[in-house]
């Protein structure tokens, strides 16, 4: 980690009996530990991370950062090596604090937004706006560091020291504006406790990831760490309050302190929805900065964009420095989000295929009725949805796709260890009471799946792809073998329409 050494106090850390030893870098996985690291043993969903200690000692680990019953374990395993302990309450808490004083520097200003979906967009639009207006911005997330810097990244919300390293990177190389997603996985696990927020957005609360979180009020306790823990009192919440749950949202950020602006489509927002118009290539948007009009084009498809562009406006003006209407101003400047509603082929009839990231429930109605109004004919949807990942969606996805398609075809979407035939059932089975049921389809094979979607488009019909956007792989087993839904859209349209060899 560069050569750097800092003392324990100097992360804001305490050993038992006061003990300060110098460390040479932080590490999270014994695996990673190198001499003279602290090694943070935390309490994890399989196992303790204190078991390792042994492990992370021999590697050359000086110090451990753990919880009572990791002590309790530590003791166990600390023989000739006599490496300093902290014991804290919270150690991811801690592990964050530290994290962000190892690596000391963060872009100036920075935003995070948490919500089921759209975070990825409302990043991505942020950063566009940001750059817009002439600053050097990231986004951060589940694309990695996009804007102007870029690195890959592994997860959403990446643990701490990942995290800060990357944070300190983008402040390396002059990056002075910078947007995060804040999973629920990342916030319950206080990953981002140690970056420092001008501004937090909320897009929207719909079912997830109850494989982890159990309850939907855990769920939505997670999230709401946002407001609640993550942003000072002196920061800015940016709320959809058309969401059902954006007004409890709303009153936990003003119980903080919070200043809050609103945005959603009814009157007395700050950011206000007025109307919205579609056509083939995207929508007129009239939007209202505090009663203060403004008619804009938007060159992207579905309504639910425009609500992510206004939380990426709110942001921007949360964060200080621009002029609302310098804000307002270069929105038309906006460009799709890769993989959320991206325009991949077009038919020789003139039939559009778009590629969309819906991986959930919500996001798969809200996306396809989004696409409607851009739609003269009919609406084909592909829908899978992923293994190792919350069961009960998989049926709520498959009926979220009968009832606002046309023409459904059930696929596969990273069976990662399960057995893919039981996931398609699933969604199969939600599927069984609506509409569509009748003409409803099961292919196996994603790039098949694509073919007979777009071999059904007629002229003015169009074909949303759920699930991957961006992604590029289709994950079986352990396996990762390349995919990509808009290569694949491009490759069926040029087999069916003859531009193939
Ligand atoms: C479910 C989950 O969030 N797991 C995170 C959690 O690990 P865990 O509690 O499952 O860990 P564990 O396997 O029980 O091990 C406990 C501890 O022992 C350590 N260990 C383990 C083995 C070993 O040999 N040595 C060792 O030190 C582990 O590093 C860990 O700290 O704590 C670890 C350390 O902070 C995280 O790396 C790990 O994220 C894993 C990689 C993960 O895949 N997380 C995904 C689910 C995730 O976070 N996704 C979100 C959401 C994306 C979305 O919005 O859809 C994201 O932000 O990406
Ligand atoms: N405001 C919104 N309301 C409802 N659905 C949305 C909204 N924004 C995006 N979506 C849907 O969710 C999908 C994923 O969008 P995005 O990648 O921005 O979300 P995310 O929250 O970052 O997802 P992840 O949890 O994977 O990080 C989109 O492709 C779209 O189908
Ligand atoms: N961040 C989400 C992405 C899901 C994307 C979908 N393609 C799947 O594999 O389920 C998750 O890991 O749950
Ligand atoms: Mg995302």
């Amino acid at each position: 980690m560069g050569g750097q050494t800092k003392t324990l106090a100097q992360l804001g850390l305490t050993a038992s009996g006061g003990r300060e030893v110098s460390i040479t870098g932080l590490a999270v996985d014994s695996r990673e530990v190198k001499a003279g690291f602290l090694f943070a043993a935390l309490p994890g969903s399989r196992v303790h991370g204190a078991e390792f200690i042994r492990y992370a000692l021999g590697l050359g680990a000086v110090a451990v950062l753990t919880d009572a019953a990791g002590a309790a374990l530590a003791a166990e395993q600390i023989d000739a090596h006599d490496p300093a302990v902290v014991v804290a309450e919270d150690p991811r808490e801690a592990l964050a604090g530290a994290a962000a004083l190892w690596f000391g520097a963060q872009p100036a200003t920075m935003v995070a937004v948490t919500g089921t979906n759209g975070k990825t967009s409302v990043s991505t639009f942020t950063r566009q706006i940001w750059i817009a207006l002439g600053a050097q911005a990231v986004n951060l997330g589940t694309t990695g560091v996009e804007g102007a810097y870029t690195a890959p990244l592994a997860h959403t919300t990446p643990e701490p020291i990942t995290l800060h390293r990357a944070l300190a990177d983008c402040a390396a190389a002059g990056i002075t504006h910078a947007a995060m997603e804040a999973s629920s996985h990342g916030l319950d696990q206080k990953r981002l406790d140690g970056v420092h927020l001008r501004a937090a957005g909320f897009t929207n609360f719909t079912q997830d990831h109850l494989d982890y979180h159990k309850t939907f009020d855990a769920y939505f306790a997670a999230k709401a760490g946002l407001f609640g823990r993550v942003l000072p009192q002196d920061g800015t919440a940016v709320i959809n309050m058309d969401d059902p749950r954006g007004p409890d949202m709303a009153q936990i950020a003003e119980h903080r302190g919070q200043q809050v602006i609103r945005v959603g489509h009814n009157p007395g927002m700050d950011l206000q929805l007025q109307a919205q118009r579609f056509d083939a290539t995207g929508q007129q948007l009239r939007l209202a900065w505090q009663g203060e009009v403004h008619l804009l084009r938007l060159p992207l498809i579905g309504g639910f964009q425009a609500e992510n562009v206004a939380i990426a406006a709110g942001l921007v003006i949360a964060a200080g420095a621009a002029d609302p209407e310098a804000v307002l101003r270069v929105l038309p400047q906006l460009e799709t989000v890769p993989g959320r509603m991206q325009l991949a082929a077009t038919r020789d009839n003139g039939a559009a295929v778009f590629v969309d990231y819906a991986h959930t429930p919500d996001a798969v109605a809200t996306a396809l009725r989004a696409l409607r109004p851009h739609v003269m004919g009919r609406l084909v949807a592909i829908v899978g949805a992923g293994g190792d990942r919350d069961r009960a969606k998989r049926p709520l996805m498959g009926r979220a796709a009968g009832e606002n398609a046309d023409l459904v075809i059930v696929t596969d979407d990273n069976p990662r260890s399960e057995d893919p035939a039981t996931i398609r059932a699933a969604v199969m089975e939600g599927l069984a009471t609506t509409a569509s049921a009748a003409s409803a389809i099961e292919v196996a094979d994603r790039a098949e799946a694509i073919l007979r979607g777009v071999d059904a488009l007629q002229p003015g019909d169009a074909l949303l792809i759920c699930g991957k956007g961006h992604e590029t792989g289709q994950i079986v087993g352990d396996t990762v073998y390349p995919f990509n839904d808009a290569e694949q859209a491009s490759v069926a349209v040029a087999a069916l329409d003859g531009l193939m060899p």
